[in-house]
């Protein structure tokens, strides 16, 4: 899922940009990367890895300077390794730099474009470098020795007649300052915030989520909206312009359900409360189907679906039990690369606490069930301690469809409700009984927090992808180029070549 930061200061930005990427660290765990710009000179450190170990002193130290961007890399398209870590880099026009969430459907095409017609060179086959030289080809054009808001923003415009897919990204012109952008459906998350330094002057930062701007003390502006354009000059000015035709706010629904962390605000609607939210409407729903269910005790699979669970116990006016005690060093599983190290995982991550489990009808709830790597262990667990009964609830509707706008679920075939029954997934994960959030009530628990949202990007449960350009062809081939397998012999054959060299790192 990736998580962006940009900031413009009066004093050195990178300690900021590294706590905000601490902060994001749950969007992104294969790769992280800080860029800042001093004199007129980019400094860059990115390598694979969790932020704590790519950053050592001596890095940041050397980072210098009062604007930068930050990133950690969760990948959806391209191969790993060091040199698809962000920030990206061109050197023409003035030296841009960006970093980027999201995913573009239509890279292929741009990708050959770039090459035919506007005679520009890519380094990897990272989306996220097409976007760059897209945005930095149309600031090209404009011909300008020296760029002013307006012609940031009609590069932008440019970005969004030419570019197709969810797009969240902050880029950094040299001698310029920072410009974020938002897809016109506003699919990926962006915010923008304000604080005062000690001297009262402003200073900006813009963060995939509000939670980065709390911790370092910036006061939340508001969201970037879908198509618009926030430019944060080198003097501290902010700009916005709105740089798309037609645009309809459509965020991505998945982020209120699994990616984001609850303290976060998105498009006005609180990620916790949205959570809250949705542990009631299952607790109705459990209600409704088997009332007279007999469940001892509502045990949460930490992390992500604890607040549900709470809700939906107190709902159900049945106790609240943490069973599972998470191992806090290991990360979250979903989003590791290949399905060995995913199930691996969740058994050093979890582990049950007997007593809660020995003799008693336990309803587990997770957030969600994505490929059932975690579910299907979790279940046998519990089993293993000792339960009677062993019921399954899941805070979102069965996940049946691929992600193509920045969730690493590329493979239809890789979802254990692809093409099978509630029933049938029931049988296969090894419960009692399974029961999964209505796809109307997860939509109803989201809108709540904001009537203006009119409609999410629901995509991985409906199979609705509303920027209208996916076709089965493109599902075909982004299902060869990324499922598990394909994935494996990719990391395989860079081991054995060595990866692209990361042709930028100067710290
Ligand atoms: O069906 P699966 O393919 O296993 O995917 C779903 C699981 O993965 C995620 O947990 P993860 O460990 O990534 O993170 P968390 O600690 O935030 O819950 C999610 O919260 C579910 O537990
Ligand atoms: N999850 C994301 O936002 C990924 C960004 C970009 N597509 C990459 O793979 O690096
Ligand atoms: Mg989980």
């Amino acid at each position: 899922m990736c998580g962006l930061v940009g900031i413009v200061a009066e004093h050195d930005v990178a300690p900021d940009i590294y706590d905000a990427l601490t902060v994001l660290q749950h969007r992104g765990q294969d790769a992280a990367g800080i860029m800042t710009c001093e004199f007129g000179r980019f400094s860059l450190r990115k390598s694979e890895g969790l932020v704590r170990d790519v950053f050592r002193q001596h890095h940041m130290q050397r980072l210098q300077g009062t604007v930068g961007i930050g990133h950690v890399r969760y990948p959806t398209a391209g191969s790993s390794g060091p040199a698809l870590a962000q920030p990206f880099y061109v050197n023409s026009p003035y030296g841009i730099a960006m970093v980027h969430n999201g995913n573009l459907t239509n890279a292929n095409q741009l990708a050959r474009e770039l090459f035919q017609d506007d005679l520009r060179h890519l380094n990897t086959d990272s989306d996220s470098e097409v976007l760059l030289n897209i945005f930095a080809h149309e600031l090209q054009t404009l011909g300008k020795l020296s760029p002013r808001a307006d012609d940031i923003f009609k590069a932008v415009d440019a970005v969004h007649r030419r570019c197709r897919g969810g797009y969240a990204a902050v880029s950094l012109i040299v001698n310029y300052g920072i410009v974020g952008f938002r897809d016109p459906l506003g699919i990926r998350p962006l915010v923008v915030g304000e604080r005062r330094n000690a001297a009262g002057g402003k200073e900006y930062m813009m963060a995939s989520e509000s939670v980065a701007l709390d911790v370092l003390g910036f006061k939340l502006l508001g969201d970037v909206a879908p198509g618009e354009a926030v430019f944060i000059d080198m003097q501290g000015n902010l700009h916005r312009r709105q740089c798309a035709e037609h645009t309809e706010l459509r965020p991505c629904i998945f982020e209120h359900v699994y990616f984001a962390r609850p303290d976060s605000m998105m498009d006005e609607i609180s990620v916790y409360k949205t959570r809250m939210r949705q542990g009631a409407t299952l607790a109705a729903k459990v209600r409704r189907e088997q009332p007279d269910l007999k469940i001892d005790v509502v045990i949460p699979i930490p992390d992500t679906s604890r607040i549900a669970a709470q809700s939906m116990a107190y709902e159900l006016g049945i106790k609240f039990r943490e069973g599972f005690m998470k191992n806090r060093y290991i990360g979250r599983t979903f989003i590791m690369p290949g399905q060995n190290q995913r199930k691996k995982s969740v058994r050093q991550k979890l582990n049950p606490v007997p007593l809660e489990f020995s003799g008693k009808n336990v309803m587990l709830v997770d957030d969600s069930i994505v490929r059932g790597t975690t579910c299907r262990q979790i279940i046998q667990m519990a089993r293993d301690a000792g339960a009677a009964q062993v019921f399954f609830a899941s805070a979102a509707p069965p996940v049946r469809y691929p992600n193509v706008y920045g969730i690493d679920m590329p493979s239809a075939s890789e979802l254990i409700a692809y093409g099978r029954t509630e029933e049938e997934v029931c049988e296969l994960i090894g419960a009692d009984w399974l029961v999964y959030q209505d796809l109307k009530d997860l939509i109803a628990c989201s809108r709540e927090g904001n009537p203006h949202v009119d409609a999410f990007e629901c995509s991985v449960f409906s199979g609705e992808y509303p920027t209208g350009d996916v076709d089965q062809a493109y599902l075909d081939q982004l299902d060869a180029a990324r499922n598990d397998e394909a994935q494996c012999a990719q990391r395989a054959s860079l081991q054995e070549e060595g990866a692209v060299v990361g042709i930028h790192n100067n710290v």
